[in-house]
């Protein structure tokens, strides 16, 4: 039975009421919570679900079941949490709860992990270095990732994640775009099945740069890494404007979107699908997956959190260990 992880993410969020809405949901699965039971049950009892903490035992394997089950790997909390109240003090704590989790990947002991939302500004006014999960897991297992968010109807992989606008253009490379393309291409066939996947590159200037007038990386950096892809055979689309690369006519043409930058690939994806769209890190040894929004801190303990997003991201990491059970045995 595949064993998936879950990090419930900045405790006074939203997360913890959200893992106690997974708890009560079906999911064919042995889930594991990494987390200060404490915490999941306080929030479960503020959202009026049931809840009940059964201690991880690494050799039982158990099927979930949505019946407010929930068993879990106690990672103590460093300071008492209250919804909505960021505390620099528990910053250690969500460090505590991805390490744990990202050990259980890397040595096989869960199929793969589920994350709730992070505060990233807190973790870092605690002193802590962190852009995000994304590049926390590509620096604890020593790989270049993607960050692929996706709905139903629609995949935007993002060649830059978290830095300052300032510092998008420099961020971009020949060698970066090769990167990203290749693991963005992989992944596409082998994750998502897609016999030869189409892939909408962006621009990153106006117009795509409008022939060199309104910037030069399309011609200096994004063209020539597409051109050599091109020559190895991956089908790629672009540089579009990004303007007009997500009017239906031009998705209808690819599997995914490579945006340039967070802000220019997100805000479309969300304002189509928020709710219902998963974040999935490729590139990884492990399967990792997350929900599409924040850590809500305006709603946290009020029972009024929307469970999709992580529903989702936890269904789409089963399916996503189960395509590739499928795959190791043919
Ligand atoms: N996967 C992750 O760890 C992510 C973490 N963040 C972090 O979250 C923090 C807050 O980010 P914001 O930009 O304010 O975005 P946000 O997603 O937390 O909130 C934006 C709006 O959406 C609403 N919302 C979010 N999730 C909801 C849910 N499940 N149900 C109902 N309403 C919901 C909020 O109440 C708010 O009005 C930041 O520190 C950011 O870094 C943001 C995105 C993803
Ligand atoms: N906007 C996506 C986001 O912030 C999630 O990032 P990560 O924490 O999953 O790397």
């Amino acid at each position: 039975m595949p064993r998936l992880a879950i990090t419930p993410g900045e405790p006074a969020g939203v997360g913890p009421e959200l893992l106690a809405a997974l708890a009560n949901s079906d999911l064919p699965a042995d889930l594991i919570a990494i987390a200060d039971p404490d915490l999941l049950r306080a929030a479960a009892r503020a959202s009026g679900l049931a809840l009940d903490i059964v201690p991880y035992i690494a050799t039982e394997y158990v099927q979930h079941r949505a019946r407010g089950s929930l068993r879990c790997i106690d990672i103590p909390l460093r300071s008492a949490s209250h919804a909505g109240r960021l505390d620099a003090a528990n910053a250690a704590y969500v460090i505590d709860t991805l390490s744990r989790a990202t050990d259980g990947c890397l040595n096989a002991e869960f199929d793969a992990l589920i994350t709730g939302p992070v505060q990233k500004s807190v973790i870092n006014a605690a002193a802590i270095p962190f852009t995000g999960h994304t590049e926390f897991f590509a620096t604890r297992a020593g790989v270049n990732v993607v960050m692929l968010l996706a709905t139903p109807a629609l995949r935007v992989a993002l060649a830059t994640t978290h830095l300052s606008l300032r510092n998008v253009p420099d961020a971009i490379t020949r060698e970066g775009l090769i990167a990203t393309l290749s693991i963005l291409d992989r992944d596409l066939r082998e994750k998502f099945g897609i016999a030869t996947p189409r892939i909408a590159v962006l621009g990153l200037n106006p117009h795509a740069g409008e022939g060199g007038y309104l910037g030069r990386e399309e011609i200096d950096t994004i063209i020539p890494a597409m051109e050599i892809l091109r020559a190895q055979g991956m089908q790629l689309i672009g540089p579009l404007p990004a303007d007009t690369a997500f009017v239906p006519e031009q998705l209808a043409l690819c599997d995914a979107v490579l945006a340039m930058y967070h802000d220019q690939g997100l805000p479309v994806l969300k304002a189509q699908g928020f709710g219902e769209a998963v974040n999935i890190t490729l590139g990884l040894p492990f399967i990792r997956t997350s929900v599409d929004h924040g850590t809500a801190l305006d709603i946290a303990g009020q029972g009024k959190a929307d469970p999709s997003s992580l529903i989702a991201a936890a269904r789409m990491a089963l399916q996503l260990v189960n395509t590739s059970r499928t795959k190791a045995a043919s």
